[in-house]
């Protein structure tokens, strides 16, 4: 599927900007959604979002305001000229969403994760003849670039061409600096395979922190994704949901006005010649992958013949310290080394193993 008839998200907004949405993480009161509306409409803000159903990890908590919530969007929408936008998660939502002429609906990260619900939204929308709003896949919760082109061609296939995804980060069980981790290669690949697909980047929910939401959303920009979505209340502390990733619309504005746009497609010669000689680099360190992996081999004969197992863990383990080390030294991240290590290892074991097998 090439995605390649997509309309815009949006109409009338300038393609050479990145697209920003935001709003309250939920609609908690009609002061406090309509109040945090007029000062992002009085900061140029176009489209604004704000949950009214949502999916809380457990019981208990505040699930959304529901459907009342509904009729201060429609407030916002009148009184401010801003696109709204919400979460759906079945058809009930939709149908309310579409009744009161929400103008974006967003598909959230456990809803993504979860076809069923995914194909129960995708067919309301179709039924009820509405294929032309506007509709965001988040990432789902997991990992899984291919759950996530999934969702994507199932709302497509019900006949939505304002498609979008939202890369919010990734589940990490154990500690980070990042609520949801970007592991950026994902929305990259995502890119890659369908590039006429906007993606907009969630920083809120990625960091977790209102601290990281300006450089989030500068490496955003630098990797030229299409957009923003994020969090702002009026009174960010007294939020009842996600208090600590929500900025007010004063700080929002400052951050926005604090990105740098990278937007200069000219290339010279000089960065040519540094193109040139990184096409040198990785052309020799092709060749000596190569060499690494015939001397693997060999080591796989020696294997072979004594008898012993491939993968030798305490070689394996002296050389990534000793190769992290170095690397660190020389100012590059362990992680890089290690998964460099790593990717290495695999395929002298899986060269080895495919010597032991031959005759
Ligand atoms: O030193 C060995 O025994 C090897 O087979 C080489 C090698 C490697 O690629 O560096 C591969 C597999 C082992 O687990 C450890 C190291």
């Amino acid at each position: 599927m090439n995605f390649e008839d997509l309309k815009p998200i949006v109409e009338g907004l300038d393609p050479s900007k990145p697209l920003v949405m935001a709003g309250p993480c939920s609609a908690e009161t009609e002061e406090q959604t309509l109040s945090t509306a007029r000062q992002l409409a009085m900061g140029g803000i176009k489209i604004f979002r704000a949950g009214i159903w949502k999916p809380r990890t457990k019981p208990g908590g505040f699930e959304g305001i529901g459907k009342e919530g509904l009729a201060w969007l429609q407030r916002v929408r009148e009184e401010t000229g801003m696109l709204v936008a919400t979460e759906v998660a079945m058809r009930a939502h939709v149908l309310d969403a579409l009744e009161a002429g929400v103008d974006i609906l967003w598909v959230g990260a456990r809803t993504s994760a979860n076809p069923f619900a995914v194909q129960e939204i995708a067919d309301t929308l179709k039924e009820a003849g509405a294929t032309d709003v506007a509709v965001l896949v988040k990432n789902p919760v997991n990992p899984d670039l291919e759950l996530w082109i999934g969702a994507l061609e199932r709302l497509y296939n019900a006949g939505i061409r304002r498609l979008g995804a939202i890369h919010r980060g990734f589940s990490f069980y154990g500690k980070s600096i990042y609520r949801n981790p970007p592991q950026w290669h994902i929305p990259i690949e995502l890119h890659r395979r369908i590039p006429h697909l906007p993606i907009v980047i969630d920083p809120s929910h990625m960091g977790g922190k209102r601290e990281l939401i300006s450089s989030l959303s500068q490496q955003a920009l630098d990797m030229k994704f299409a957009g923003l979505m994020i969090e702002s209340h009026c009174s960010p502390d007294d939020a009842w949901s996600d208090k600590n990733q929500q900025v007010t619309p004063e700080v929002l504005k400052v951050i926005l006005g604090s990105l740098v746009h990278r937007n200069t497609v000219q290339e010279t010669e000089s960065l040519q010649n540094l193109r040139d000689k990184i096409d040198r680099i990785d052309t020799e360190l092709v060749e000596m992958y190569k060499k690494r992996m015939d001397i693997a081999r060999e080591i796989g004969k020696y294997k072979k013949e004594h008898s012993m197992p491939v993968v030798q863990e305490t070689r394996y383990n002296d050389l990534i310290k000793s190769r992290v080390a170095a690397a660190v030294e020389m100012g590059m991240s362990a992680d890089f080394m290690k998964t460099i290590l790593q990717a290495i290892h695999e395929e002298s074991v899986r060269q080895q193993i495919e010597v032991l097998n031959q005759n």
